[in-house]
């Protein structure tokens, strides 16, 4: 530590935003020398960071206590950042988040957690065929872009085995953006869409999203997996979330990621997805689900005066539907 003298420092500060009239006493010095990174990945404790382009490795300093670091997040390292093997920095400070992206609680961990940080698109893949479109994750992940504040973008694969007709049609009143991609085809849509922009790649195993990370992001060399003939089903090759640079911004890869639990989300957050229902919803009853059976929701009234579409709120109530029901996998 440089100088000596002692500071706040900004995890005091967030105590005290939380907590209110909690006194300034816990003061530790000021890591001044400390260097800002972007974690990149995150393995067993160990996070993987970039400092001016150069990977070094990381470990929590103590002094953090007990909150998340993910991949995404900007933090402060001080220590050895010169990368070399074997050395360890340490991350004394998580910046704020601008978005935050959370898995659902399942059979193998009953925790929700957050798994990716500062993200702003939310690519969902999803192949024609070989296995199947799966509309059910498609929305499942929309509502959860929308309540994570990330703007979704549909990325539909495999266009050499099915044509995109149908499902698009189905989603074309959502007003989703979305690019078709085929085996050894043009990328250049999806490459204009993805530059500039921290983008979270998610999709179930199988439908080629490995493929396509290679293909934009050949240094990545991820694993690529193979369909199983009898279920039409991949396999997770990969296995944990990694962040890689691209264009100006970030491709964010996440394996092991197949769905999202939605059940805490409020119906208002998914109809933040739907700006022009916004004004309507507006003069919903308080608590309002907006569903079908709601008393007074005033979505049937704007709809039955031909003020909105019905197609628009079909659209928001099957995304709130969505919410509750059945998992994709
Ligand atoms: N016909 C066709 N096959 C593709 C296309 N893209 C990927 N595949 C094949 O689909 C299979 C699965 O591709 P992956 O890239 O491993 O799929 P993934 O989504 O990463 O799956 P996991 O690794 O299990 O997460 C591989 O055999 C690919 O060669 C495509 O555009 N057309
Ligand atoms: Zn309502």
């Amino acid at each position: 530590m440089r100088g000596g003298g002692r500071h706040l420092d900004e995890d005091d500060v967030r105590v005290r935003a939380r907590g209110g009239s909690r006194p300034r006493t816990r003061k530790r010095p000021k890591h001044e020398d400390a260097r800002s990174a972007m974690v990149t990945a995150v393995d067993r404790g160990r996070y993987r960071c970039l400092v001016d382009g150069r990977e070094v490795t990381a470990m929590k300093a103590r002094e953090l206590g007990r909150g998340s670091i993910v991949v995404g997040d900007r933090v402060a390292l001080v220590g050895d950042v010169s990368g070399t093997p074997d050395t360890l920095a340490r991350v004394v400070r998580v910046e704020g988040r601008t978005s935050v992206l959370r898995r659902t609680a399942d059979d193998t961990d009953p925790v929700e957690r957050v798994i990716v940080a500062n993200a702003d698109q939310l690519v969902v893949v999803c192949s024609l065929a070989d296995p199947g479109p799966q509309p059910r994750l498609i929305d499942r992940c929309l509502v959860a872009a929308y309540d994570a504040g990330l703007d979704p973008l549909l990325c539909l694969t495999k266009s050499d085995l099915a044509r995109p007709g149908g499902l698009l049609d189905d989603y074309a009143s959502l007003g989703l953006r979305h690019v078709v991609t085929e085996h050894e085809g043009d990328l250049s849509d999806l490459e204009a869409l993805l530059t500039d922009r921290a983008s979270v790649l998610v999709g179930s195993s199988g439908v080629g999203k490995s493929t396509l990370v290679n293909r934009l992001v050949p240094e990545a060399e991820r694993a690529v997996g193979h369909v199983n003939p009898v279920t039409g089903r991949g396999r997770h090759t990969s296995t944990s979330a990694v962040a890689l640079p691209y264009r100006g911004g970030w491709i964010i890869d996440t394996p092991g990621v197949r769905s999202f639990g939605l059940a805490h989300i409020d119906p208002d957050d998914v109809v933040a997805g739907f700006p022009d229902l916004e004004e309507a919803v507006a003069e919903c009853p308080p608590g309002c689900p907006h569903t079908g059976e709601a008393e007074g929701c005033a979505l049937d009234l704007w709809a039955a005066g031909g003020r909105l579409s019905e197609q628009r709120v079909a659209s928001l109530r099957r995304l709130l539907a969505s919410r509750t029901g059945e998992e994709g996998a």
